[in-house]
């Protein structure tokens, strides 16, 4: 095995210090950037089996070019609030992996929001989106802007000057932002307006996430959240057990949870808790999703409002107290690290069954050792949640063929693609030596399709 890299080219690595050496590089590499070099070293540590029997790889530097962007794009978002203050944001695209297709990923605006962050999520999009099977590459974006409390006209400065850059970067071939953290189809709008104005062409196609009466696909707005529950609902089947009769938890209260909370009742559970960044609410009688629907995306208010509509609920300050709350399934479908030591600890000991990670790397590393080592079911998210881009690639393809698919069809699509992914995780993780690692199996059949379409471009 020879790799190519002259700083790591011993006499002849194994694929063990292969990794290690191009991990180091990346670490050296990007100083400071904790959330991106997590989501890297959870991708590098499945691959050994993949580098012992496809040295190509190596000689070619697959890994190396993988885990460095295309393009990095930062830049500067100036606008003005109601009361005439000017504001300073900054905006970010990272264009990741154009491979298997257009750069596809979500904007997030959330004021933690670093290139760290953006760089962590643009890398899990790429292999991803390589598990949908669908033509779309890898990129995220979004800004460190906090959108709570601003006005809607304030919203829409912020999206216009946000897009006055952006719109340089991306097109329906070239990178096709969608939704994430604070951006919905509100959001959506504003920005497409813009682009649309600035380019002067309507080129539906550049978003994804639309409203559907502007051109957006039904059923993307259900699809992360329904997504999660089909691949967690498959994972089950594995077992034996199911959503039926089941105790659910899920956090957040956003657009994946509302989504997950529907489609998991539907299946017969009971969702007892969710939350949102002030607290968690639980409702032993089982939380009622169009209360928390209406709360959210169309009052838009705080989660401890629903107790106003259910006494019987309770509500905790301390939303990272959810996980103590004994249940069966745990769908984490908010952000990034929300499940700690702590919070896995909590959720062994009271008995759980599977892990569902509906968010982007929502169980840091400890709590996925400690989950896994206690035999817990784990759905990683770069496969249990990528319903929803799989969606947004189908509204690429309506987009283009001027066309809409109906409900049903979309969801039945999702459906499927959702089934597709399971079995490849499966199948992949049993052909390279750990059976039942849905996390092995997610991580080695993305980087393979990846890297084998990098190998047919040459070295770029
Ligand atoms: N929207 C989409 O289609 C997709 C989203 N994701 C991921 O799912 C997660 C949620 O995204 P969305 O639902 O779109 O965002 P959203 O903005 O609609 O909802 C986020 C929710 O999480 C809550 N929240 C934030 N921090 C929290 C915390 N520490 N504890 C509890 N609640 C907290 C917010 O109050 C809000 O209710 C993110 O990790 C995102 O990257 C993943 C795949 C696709
Ligand atoms: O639909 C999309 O393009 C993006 C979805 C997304 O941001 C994600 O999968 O994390």
């Amino acid at each position: 095995m020879k790799a190519v890299n002259e700083s790591i080219q011993t006499k002849e690595p194994s694929a063990h210090e292969y990794i290690k050496a191009v991990h180091k590089k990346v670490r050296d590499r990007n100083p400071g950037e904790p959330e991106f070099l997590q989501a890297a070293w959870e991708v590098f540590s499945s691959l050994q089996p993949v580098f012992e029997q496809h040295p190509e790889y190596v000689e070619e530097g697959i890994l190396e070019r993988i885990s460095e962007p295309e393009r990095f794009i930062a830049f500067r978002v100036t606008w003005e609030d109601d009361a005439g203050n000017v504001h300073v944001n900054r905006g970010y695209r990272v264009q990741f992996n154009s491979t298997l297709g257009p750069f596809k990923g979500g904007l997030r605006f959330h004021p933690t929001l670093t290139g760290s962050v953006v760089k962590f999520l643009g890398f899990e999009q790429i292999f991803k989106n390589a598990l949908t099977g669908l033509p779309i590459g890898g990129g995220k974006g979004g800004a460190d802007f906090d959108p709570k409390g601003r006005s809607d006209r304030e919203i829409m400065r912020f999206c216009q000057s946000f897009m006055t850059e952006l719109s340089r970067h991306i097109g329906p071939d070239i990178d096709v932002p969608a939704g994430d953290i604070g951006v919905g189809k509100r959001e959506i709008g504003y920005l497409f307006g813009q682009y649309k104005r600035i380019r002067n062409a309507f080129e539906a196609g550049v978003f994804t996430g639309k409203n559907p009466d502007n051109g957006g696909s039904l059923i993307r707005k259900e699809a992360t959240g329904y997504g999660t529950v089909y691949f967690v609902e498959e994972m089950l089947k594995g077992e034996g057990l199911s959503f039926e009769g089941s105790r659910v938890i899920v956090s957040g209260s956003g657009n994946v949870s509302i989504y997950a909370m529907e489609k998991a009742i539907e299946f017969g559970a009971t969702v007892v808790a969710c939350s949102d960044s002030e607290g968690y609410i639980y409702d032993p009688e089982g939380i009622d999703v169009n209360t928390v629907k209406r709360l959210k995306e169309v009052e838009r208010k705080r989660i401890y409002h629903y107790l106003e509509h259910h006494p019987k609920a309770r509500f905790g300050k301390d939303k990272s107290d959810i996980w103590k709350i004994p249940c069966d399934i745990a769908l984490p479908c908010a952000t990034q690290n929300e499940i700690g030591r702590e919070g896995a600890e909590a959720l062994v000991d009271n008995g759980v069954k599977a892990i569902g990670e509906g968010a982007n790397m929502p169980c840091d590393e400890e709590a996925v050792r400690i989950l896994t080592n206690n035999h817990v079911l784990f759905a990683p998210a770069k496969a249990a949640n990528a319903g929803g881009v799989a969606v947004s690639a189908m509204e690429m393809s309506q987009n283009s063929m001027r066309y809409s698919w109906t409900s049903e069809e979309v969801d039945e699509k999702l459906h499927q693609v959702m089934k597709n992914i399971y079995r490849n995780c499966i199948e992949t993780a049993e052909k390279y030596g750990a059976p039942g690692n849905l996390i092995a199996g997610a991580n080695i059949a993305g980087f393979k399709k990846v890297a084998d379409a990098m190998l047919e471009h040459g070295l770029n």
